[in-house]
């Protein structure tokens, strides 16, 4: 049986990766896509904003799979094997501080990996109002842009087109073997990101893991998952390990006014440090759930899928940033919180 096309979706948090792919679901409706949504908060957010169709999402919540190359990878690969009629094309959302050359390893060096899914691509979706602050302060930055084959300059109606220019220089710089697209309005370009494939000796030639011959499966303590433990474990001091996340849940209904108030005046105020913020909210006034999202600056509130009759209506937030404090952030969504009196 031919290899699964598997396509590696990057970029920074906040770029626009769960757009991007949204658009490349309901562009490709002749392709059935599995999907790997990695968040590195314990609880996913994204796997409740993709798009519903036919596609198999699983979600994996343990952490960067860049960093922790573990065992729920190698029996995802497994179990989506298993049911390989069923899809046609993997597409991997990485974390936003993610380095795709760690997810990329496994594909491009691990023979019983390769023979079930083919990486064609690594797509790496840019902010192009935040782009040149985030590749000052955080390296991971660099290294999407470097490793990717595509490069989609993503919020170009935010800047001038001036800016779009130099951006465009600078992503060259960065990377000269990239195609560089620029969405336009609505339009993130995917039959041309798709048309691209990687050049096969791009990659910066990661050692190959010697693996035994056999069938693939990975679930049963083989040598190749060893040494890809062993390739996690020297890869365990990261560039993004000051970053970490908080989950915060409430029960009771919420203000979305008296959030959006709270929300802008922490942005403008106190948000240096945080790079993202995302959420799915419950305030009892509306029917469906109210999505809840931060990147810089910008604030975003919309409305997202109904709740079902039998499911429990609660709000979770993650914030992710760095030097994170739980007590203040828990503090400004409890301020929003209805009490029982506004209640009745
Ligand atoms: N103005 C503008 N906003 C966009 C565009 N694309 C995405 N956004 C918004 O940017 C925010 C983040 O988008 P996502 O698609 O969730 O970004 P992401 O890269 O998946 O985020 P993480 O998974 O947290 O890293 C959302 O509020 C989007 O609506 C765009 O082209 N223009």
């Amino acid at each position: 049986m031919k290899a699964k096309e598997v396509t590696i979706l990057t970029g920074f948090l906040g770029a626009g990766k769960t757009t991007v792919l949204n658009a490349v679901i309901s562009k490709m409706k002749d392709t059935r896509f599995a999907i790997i949504e990695n968040e590195i908060g314990s609880e996913s957010i994204d796997a409740g904003l993709i798009i519903k169709g036919d596609e198999d999402i699983v979600e994996l919540n343990n952490g960067c799979i860049c960093c922790t190359l573990n065992d729920d990878l190698f029996e995802i690969l497994n179990n989506l094997w298993d049911k390989k009629d069923s899809w046609d094309h993997l597409i991997i959302e990485a974390t936003g501080i993610a380095d795709p050359a760690n997810i990329a390893h496994p594909f491009l060096t691990m023979d019983q990996v390769k023979r079930g899914y083919d990486l064609k691509r690594v797509i790496c979706i840019v902010d192009a109002e935040l782009i040149e602050d985030q590749l000052k302060e955080r390296p991971e930055a660099i290294k999407q842009i470097a490793f990717s084959d595509s490069i989609l300059l993503n919020k170009v109606e935010r800047v001038s087109e001036d800016y779009v220019k130099e951006l465009q220089a600078v992503l060259k710089a960065i990377n000269p073997f990239a195609e560089i697209l620029i969405a336009a309005q609505d339009d993130f370009q995917v039959r041309k990101m798709f048309a691209r494939e990687r050049f096969a000796n791009f990659y910066s030639n990661p050692k190959p893991v010697s693996t035994p011959r056999g069938m693939f499966s990975l679930s049963n303590g083989t040598d190749e998952k060893q040494s890809l433990l062993a390739f996690a474990a020297s890869h365990q001091k990261h560039e993004h390990s000051d970053i970490e996340t908080i989950l915060l849940k409430y029960k009771e209904s919420l203000n979305i006014e008296e959030l959006e108030h709270r929300m802008m005046v922490f942005l403008i105020v106190q948000s240096a440090n945080v790079y993202r913020i995302k959420g799915i909210i419950y305030s009892h006034l509306f029917q469906s759930r109210i999505i809840l999202q931060t990147v810089g600056k910008s604030l975003s509130i919309t409305l997202g899928e109904n709740w079902l009759p039998d499911e429990i209506k609660e709000t979770k937030i993650v914030v992710i940033g760095k030097g994170l404090k739980v007590f203040g952030f828990d503090k400004m969504f409890r301020t929003c919180l209805y009490t029982e009196s506004e209640l009745k």
